[in-house]
């Protein structure tokens, strides 16, 4: 069966059950804005009343479906606000109204306030009948997938969200057994929207980092503060662009990266670029700048790797394709996706060889339409080929894979060769791969070994030898 389809069948299952506890390691591929449960999203912007929404026209029964709700965090609520809500005929598209008063507002032909939820549930999120009918090209789910980006950055776009946010994100990971994450995230655009609290004032990247770090570090406080400190070790960010910038505008990310990395030497993981590979600019075009970049985090003896994207295709000599050619040349840490390397045994050989991590998302694969079941998915040869591997799940709060359970237990059962030990292995390798120091890998090694070892005992005693 699909995903989509089949995880409440999965969640029923006493497998799924016993996947679910199991101290997973690293997360290492998923991108910071789609991490987080789309309803604990929205929950979380309405509670606040700078939070407004509006749309390009009247919202009605016709224009529902193809209309995407617009968020943005306004200054002083009210004052921006038109007197028509949304779904009024005297709405002034394009104007604002404060969220609350939307959803309160929202018309009993609409379904009353839960059909406000509905609607904007279904703009963060892919359904089954988007992934597996309507959407059925890779470039049709793409546009609806970058689609749920868009919404997704004007709710998080207010400072108190994002520290909900965030918060959620730590706590929902602990609670799948991942101990440590590296969070892709988005540094476009330069001028960025994100507010402040009282809604006047703009967030710039340092900031951003900021919010992050105090956040991170009043979870880690928590933790150690209730004695579980050995649940989570904390959190990086790999800072990202969208591939769809011009080689003079790379120029200040990679200067403002750069920045950020000697302020937050800690937080600073990597370096990464992304968006849709297939229809965006490959890495080659980025070449120049890349390799001068490289050459100045060396000679200032900085490390900041290369942990690109490539290969997230279903093409054969394409552009994508060939991105997994110029990651490796130049010199990237893990691959993001690398779906399309078992098409060149030389690759896997290099990634064997040197120790180069693949970050594959079985369950992202699927619903992006690279693979139409997780059996066709490329992942059991690329484990035969002794392919470094770490599973990850992307953008689970996109696709309803929270944590790395859904990822974990496609790959279980995908296989009759897989078993818990394969995942096992993919979870304590996965701190092998992480940006961690060696004494923080040694310290997260031995923390995981002593909760697999409680782990599996408490497998053993509550449903016996299996
Ligand atoms: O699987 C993926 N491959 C490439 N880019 C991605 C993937 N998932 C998300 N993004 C990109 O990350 C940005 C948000 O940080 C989005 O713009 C999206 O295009």
């Amino acid at each position: 069966m699909s995903f989509l389809t089949a995880k409440s069948t999965i969640e029923s299952t006493q497998i799924f059950n016993i996947v679910k506890k199991m101290p997973k390691g690293a997360l290492l591929h998923a991108h910071l804005e789609a991490t987080v449960d789309a309803g604990f999203l929205l929950k979380s912007a309405l509670e606040h009343t700078n939070v407004c929404i509006r749309a390009a026209s009247t919202i009605t029964k016709e224009t529902l479906g193809s209309t995407l709700p617009d968020f943005a965090p306004r200054p002083v609520a009210g004052s921006y606000e038109s007197p028509a809500t949304i779904t009024s005929p005297n709405y002034v598209p394009d104007t604002y109204v404060s969220a609350q008063k939307v959803r309160r507002e929202w018309p009993e032909i609409l379904g009353g306030p839960e059909g406000f939820d509905r609607w904007v549930i279904q703009s963060l999120t892919i359904n089954p009948s988007e992934a597996y009918d309507t959407h059925n090209t890779t470039v049709k789910i793409w546009n609806k997938f970058q689609s749920c980006f868009t919404v997704i950055r004007g709710l998080l776009a207010y400072e108190p969200v994002l520290r909900k946010f965030l918060r959620q994100l730590f706590e929902s990971c602990v609670e799948d057994g991942i101990s440590y994450a590296e969070f892709r995230w988005n540094f476009t655009p330069k001028d960025n929207i994100l507010t402040s609290e009282d809604g006047t004032c703009y967030i710039d990247h340092d900031r951003l980092l900021s919010i992050f770090q105090t956040e991170l570090e009043l979870y880690l406080q928590n933790l150690r503060d209730a004695g579980r400190s050995d649940l989570f070790h904390g959190a990086k960010i790999i800072y990202t662009f969208v591939r769809i910038i011009s080689v003079e505008e790379l120029e200040w990310y990679l200067e403002d990266c750069l920045a950020l990395k000697k302020k937050y030497p800690q937080l600073i993981a990597g370096f990464d670029v992304v968006g849709p590979e297939d229809v965006m600019h490959p890495l080659i075009y980025y070449l120049e700048p890349l390799i001068k970049f490289r050459n100045k985090c060396e000679a200032l003896g900085i490390d900041l790797p290369f942990l690109f994207h490539a290969g997230e295709t279903l093409g054969d000599g394409n552009s994508t394709d060939q991105n997994l050619y110029d990651a490796i040349l130049l010199g990237t840490k893990r691959i993001g996706h690398a779906f399309s390397l078992i098409k060149h045994p030389t690759l896997m050989r290099l990634c064997r060889e040197r120790n180069i991590c693949c970050e594959v998302c079985p369950v992202s694969n699927e619903i992006l339409r690279l693979t139409a079941s997780i059996p066709a998915h490329p992942i059991a040869a690329m484990l035969n080929h002794g392919v470094p591997i770490a599973l990850a799940s992307d953008d689970p709060g996109i696709f309803s894979n929270i944590g790395l359970s859904y990822d974990f237990f496609q790959v279980l059962v995908s296989s009759e060769i897989s078993g818990l030990m394969t995942l096992a292995v993919l979870a304590r390798e996965s701190f092998q791969h992480a940006i961690l120091d060696e004494e923080e890998k040694k310290r997260a090694l031995a923390v995981w070994d002593a909760r697999w070892a409680r782990y599996i005992e408490e497998v053993v005693s509550t449903n016996g030898i299996l």
